[in-house]
């Protein structure tokens, strides 16, 4: 595990877009893992930026997200297939056939959940995958008490959780009560993985991720036993980590 310690909100974005790129420019073709919520948006905001500027084609690169609410169709401006329309593909060259979201719309939820699965080892994995973390320690949708070992799956989010999303939709009760998610077995097998938190409210989470033991009863300490994780963090993040937890690298 390397941390890199950070100012603020904006240098997180910038170094995280950087290995993203530097990811793209070693393979032109790879495949990233992407997650949504409020943590990622400065980092896509970069990537657009380089985009524009001429200095990175997403033309041969696919993407997977992490997750997607359950009963919201694709259209649904809270779906996250919305969000990343919004927020990142449509301002960059990457073909829509390229990026897979899971459909929590689906009639049959278990088949789709498989057919993600098949869908994940069918671009050949994950090369890169982007991560944020809820306060309560969830990766994706994997809620506290997700076994380790568990696959892309339906899950009934924790309403800290719902609480915590709910300043994106005009109530708290229209977020939706379950999602589907990549399961952490699946993330594990992602490559290379990057761990993005920001804010006083992430710093117990990241504390326990990086000095805590590792338990099913947080599901980010499972990130622990990972070959090749990179955690960028800031300063309020960061706040009650301990100075040997630091390796910061230039
Ligand atoms: O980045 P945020 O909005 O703090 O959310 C943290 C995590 O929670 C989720 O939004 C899921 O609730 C993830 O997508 C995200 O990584």
């Amino acid at each position: 595990m390397k941390i890199m310690k950070v100012d603020h909100y904006e240098e997180m974005s910038q170094e995280a877009a950087k290995l993203v790129k530097e990811k793209i420019k070693a393979n032109p073709k790879a495949t990233l893992g992407l997650a949504t919520g409020g943590t990622p948006v400065g980092m896509y905001e970069q990537l657009i930026k380089e985009y524009k500027e001429g200095s990175l084609s997403f033309r041969h690169v696919k993407t997977i997200n992490l997750d997607e609410y359950v009963g919201l169709t694709a259209g649904d401006e809270n779906s996250y297939r919305a969000y990343m329309n919004n927020l990142f593909f449509k301002h960059i060259d990457i073909p829509n056939e390229s990026t897979f979201l899971p459909n929590g719309d689906a009639d049959d939820l278990q088949k789709e959940c498989e057919y993600y699965e098949e869908t994940i080892k069918s671009i050949g994995g994950v090369d890169l995958q982007i991560l944020g973390i809820g306060g309560n320690g969830h990766i994706a949708f994997n809620e506290p008490g997700t076994p380790f070992t568990s696959r892309t799956h339906v899950v009934k989010l924790a309403s800290a959780t719902r609480e915590a999303n709910a300043r994106y939709f005009d109530d708290e009760e229209d977020v939706p009560e379950y999602a589907v998610t990549m399961g952490i077995e699946t993330i594990l097998e992602s490559k290379e993985i990057v761990l993005l938190a920001s804010g006083e409210n992430k710093a117990e989470a990241l504390r326990e991720l990086v000095e805590g033991e590792k338990d099913e009863a947080n599901p980010s300490t499972a990130l622990q036993g990972h070959p090749n994780l990179t955690i960028i963090a800031d300063r309020q993040a960061c706040k009650k980590l301990g100075e040997q937890s630091f390796t910061k690298e230039q």
